[in-house]
């Protein structure tokens, strides 16, 4: 591709989406290419009210850059990975997946984490996501859980004016828009959403042309990890509003990898944690879905389909 026409890079025009998409522009300075950003509003960002879980869940945030792209409005789309359905009907494609940033679950709280340690406080912690929702109830059972919506912004400043006790954000999230500063407490026993932290980019299916440009950014192990938490998510039939996390990383040329489903209320769990070598991984996704599915994680899905 010649390296004087303008890559158009398509962005939702979040504080945090604008910052990802400004990091896949300057990896592409550096390649050589041009870019410019255009920026596309999102059925997510535009209604703040709905909960995210009514919107009709797949693709909120991603319908209106696939259409730009089909459209060839831009040449490219940058996501959050964990934002993207698993399935995908349009003739695009994920052409890289990028490194991934910190991958865990977050406390931002109004008057610090001694609450936590007081089995009778009552606390009121705010998530809009069932998969953290039903994972803090599991842990802290006579909390409330309230639901919220809204960019990063607007939820801390909710927290700082001490409508709650605290409020769950990703480390990535906070992190790369130099909010981290606000982070109480890193919840490491949280299994994260699969891909969360990690970014990808979409191209049109026939554009081979971008595609060879864009695969140089792929970082491979990340994209191996992402695919065997999304494989485990798909073969949940799951979407990204279930109660479900999966993470993968990669230790000492092995594959660790977490997967778990719980009950909206948090009741019930069902854990999968498994270590294999690299190059024996690829199906761990299948295999950690179909054995929690046999378990009884399968109610976990019916509970969510009837929602
Ligand atoms: N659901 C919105 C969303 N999509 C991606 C991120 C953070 C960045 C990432 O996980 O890659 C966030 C905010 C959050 O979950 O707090």
């Amino acid at each position: 591709m010649s390296s004087s026409k303008n890559i158009r890079i398509g962005t939702r025009d979040s504080e945090l989406a604008t910052w990802q998409a400004k990091q896949v522009a300057q990896q592409l300075n550096k390649l050589g290419h041009n870019t410019e950003l255009i920026f596309v509003k999102s059925e997510g960002d535009l209604d703040l009210t709905t909960p995210l879980t009514e919107m009709g869940g797949k693709g909120v945030f991603t319908k209106a850059l696939d259409n730009a792209m089909l459209k060839d409005e831009i040449d490219i789309a940058v996501h959050s990975f964990k934002d993207l359905p698993t399935e995908n009907p349009l003739p695009l494609k994920v052409a890289a997946i990028l490194e991934r940033a910190d991958p865990r679950d977050t406390l931002v709280t109004s008057k610090g984490t001694d609450f936590l340690d007081d089995p009778d406080y009552r606390a009121v912690i705010a998530t809009g996501s069932n998969r953290r929702k039903a994972q803090w109830l599991n842990r802290y059972p006579n909390h409330e859980i309230t639901n919220i919506r809204g960019n990063v912004n607007t939820r801390l400043e909710k927290v700082a004016s001490n409508q709650w006790d605290g409020a769950i954000f990703a480390a990535a999230g906070l992190t790369r828009i130099d909010l981290d500063h606000h982070i109480d407490a890193y919840l490491d026993w949280m299994v994260p959403a699969a891909a969360q932290g990690a970014m990808a980019v979409m191209i049109r299916e026939d554009d081979g042309e971008m595609e060879e440009v864009i695969r140089q950014l792929n970082h491979d192990e990340t994209a191996l990890c992402t695919t065997i938490e999304r494989d485990f998510l798909h073969e949940m039939e799951a979407g990204c509003s279930a109660p479900v996390g999966a993470y993968a990383n990669i230790e000492d040329g092995e594959v660790h990898f977490k997967a778990v489903a719980l009950t909206l209320d948090g009741e019930e769990r069902f854990d999968y944690e498994h270590r294999v070598s690299v190059g024996k991984a690829g199906d761990l996704g299948l295999e950690a879905a179909q054995e929690l599915l046999e378990k009884g994680a399968i109610k976990v899905i019916e509970e969510i389909r009837l929602q």
